[in-house]
C-alpha cells in the first residue's frame, strides 16, 4: 500500500473526575489522533502520550514534532507490503515509542480494512470477548477510596488496580481488604514510587493477597526490580521498565517480574506489542493490556491486541463512561456484560468516529500529503 495523506489532529477532552496518581493530577485527557489514507481506505491511529513527561519522556508536543519531521516524511517515501514494515522502517530511530506507535497504529488499522478483516485478526487475535479491571486513582480519603471501589465491583470489573504511593499504600490496602473480603482480585500500582528502602512497606503488601504489585520502584530499572522480587511474595509486574522486546527478554532472564504490562505506545507500536506477547507466552509469563486513559480509537486497538491468547489477566481497558462523558467513536465502547468488552469484528478497529465529538474537541489540524505542501489549521478560541 502506498500511503497518500496522513492528518493529525490534537483534541482535548475533560475527564468526567480528575484522576491523581504519585506522578501527578490529571484534569483533561490531550492527545493526537492520526488519520492515514490510502485509496479510498482511512487507517485510525491514537499517541497515548501524556500532555507532561511524567510518565516516560515523551509528551503531546514531541509527538507532534517526531511525526512531523521523521516518521510521516519517511513513510511517503515507501510501498509498505505489512504493517510490520512501519516498525522496521522507524526502528533507526532511538525511542520516541508513542511517536512511532500511533503512525503504525494507524497503518494497522488501514491494512486490517484493506483486507477486509478485524484488527483482532490481523494481529492474530483468538479471544471474541476480553475480560477488564479498571485503574483508581489516589482518592483524598480511605472512605471516598472504599466507595469507588464499591461502585466499580457492582459494575462488574475483573480486576481492582489501585495506586498508591508513599504515604497511601498499606492502610487503603487493608481498608479494601477488611472491608471486600480476600476474594477482590485486587492489585497496586505504584509508577515508581518507591526504592529499594522500602523494601519493609513493600513486604507488607504481601499480607493482602494482590495478584500483583505494579512498577514499584524507578521507571529504568530491572535490577532492584530482581532483588525486590526475590524478597515478596507478590508478583512484580513491569509497566514503564518494558520499552521493547529485549527488554523483556532481559527482564524474564533477570528475575525482574512474573507478570507484563503491555501498552502498545510504550513499546513502540503492535508489532512489538505482539513480540512482547510472543515472548511471555514462550516464558510462562502472563500478560495483560495496560491503559494511558485512551479516547476510542486507542481503547479500540487496545482490545485488538488484548485479544491475544496469552492476556490472560484482566487489562486496564475500561468503557469510555469511566473517563469521559463523550467519545471520538460511536458508539462509546462499553460492556457486552459486566465486566467485559466484545472484540469488534468488522474491518480494522469496527469502530465508527463521532466527527462532531472531534469537532468540538479540536484544538489543531494538519494534513501531510505524499507530494504536495501540507496544510495546517489551528483552531481558534480554544
Ligand atoms: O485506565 C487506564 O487507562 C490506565 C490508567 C493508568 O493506570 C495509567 C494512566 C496514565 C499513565 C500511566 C498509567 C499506568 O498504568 O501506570
Ligand atoms: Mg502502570
Amino acid at each position: 500500500m502506498k500511503i497518500e495523506r496522513v492528518d493529525l489532529q490534537r483534541i482535548k477532552i475533560p475527564l468526567t473526575a480528575p484522576f491523581v496518581t504519585s506522578m501527578g493530577l490529571e484534569t483533561h485527557k490531550e492527545c493526537i489522533l492520526v488519520r492515514a489514507y490510502s485509496g479510498p481506505y482511512v487507517g485510525f491511529g491514537e499517541s497515548v502520550a501524556m500532555d507532561v513527561p511524567v510518565y516516560n519522556e515523551e509528551d503531546v508536543d514531541t509527538v507532534w514534532y517526531m511525526l512531523e519531521k521523521y516518521l510521516i516524511p519517511q513513510l511517503f517515501t515507501r510501498e509498505i507490503e505489512h504493517p510490520d514494515d512501519v516498525s522496521r522502517l522507524f526502528s533507526w530511530m532511538r525511542r520516541n515509542n508513542m511517536a512511532k506507535a500511533a503512525l503504525e497504529g494507524a497503518i494497522w488499522d488501514l491494512y486490517a480494512k484493506m483486507n477486509g478483516i478485524s484488527l483482532s485478526q490481523a494481529l492474530g487475535g483468538t479471544r471474541t470477548q476480553i475480560d477488564v479491571g479498571v485503574s483508581i486513582g489516589i482518592e483524598p480519603t480511605i472512605g471516598k477510596l472504599l466507595e469507588r471501589v464499591d461502585g466499580f465491583i457492582r459494575d462488574g470489573y475483573k480486576k481492582i488496580k489501585v495506586k498508591i504511593k508513599p504515604g497511601a499504600d498499606v492502610e487503603p490496602m487493608r481498608a479494601i481488604r477488611q472491608k471486600f473480603g480476600p476474594d477482590v482480585p485486587l492489585m497496586a500500582d505504584a509508577n515508581s514510587a518507591y526504592t529499594l528502602n522500602d523494601i519493609g512497606l513493600l513486604k507488607e503488601l504481601d499480607e493482602f493477597g494482590l495478584i500483583m504489585i505494579e512498577q514499584p520502584l524507578a521507571h529504568d530499572d530491572i535490577i532492584d526490580h530482581a532483588t525486590l522480587q526475590r524478597e515478596l511474595k507478590t508478583p512484580i509486574c513491569l509497566d514503564e521498565s518494558i520499552h521493547t522486546v529485549e527488554d523483556a527478554r532481559k527482564a524474564i532472564e533477570l528475575g525482574s517480574c512474573r507478570i507484563i504490562n503491555i501498552k502498545i505506545g510504550r513499546v513502540g507500536g503492535l508489532t512489538e506489542a505482539k513480540k512482547v506477547h510472543d515472548l511471555c507466552q514462550a516464558h510462562n509469563v502472563p500478560v495483560w493490556c495496560g491503559g494511558m486513559q485512551e479516547v476510542g480509537i486507542g481503547r479500540a486497538h487496545n482490545i485488538a491486541i488484548a485479544s491475544l491468547s496469552n492476556f490472560t489477566i484482566p487489562g486496564d481497558t475500561s468503557p469510555s463512561h469511566r473517563y469521559f462523558a463523550t467519545d471520538v467513536v460511536s458508539p462509546m465502547i462499553d460492556f457486552a456484560a459486566p465486566g467485559v468488552l466484545d472484540v469488534p469484528t468488522a474491518p480494522g478497529i469496527g469502530m465508527v468516529i463521532n466527527e462532531d465529538v472531534v469537532r468540538d474537541a479540536l484544538i489543531e489540524h494538519k494534513s501531510y500529503f505524499a507530494n504536495r505542501e501540507s496544510t495546517t489549521t489551528v483552531i481558534p478560541n480554544f
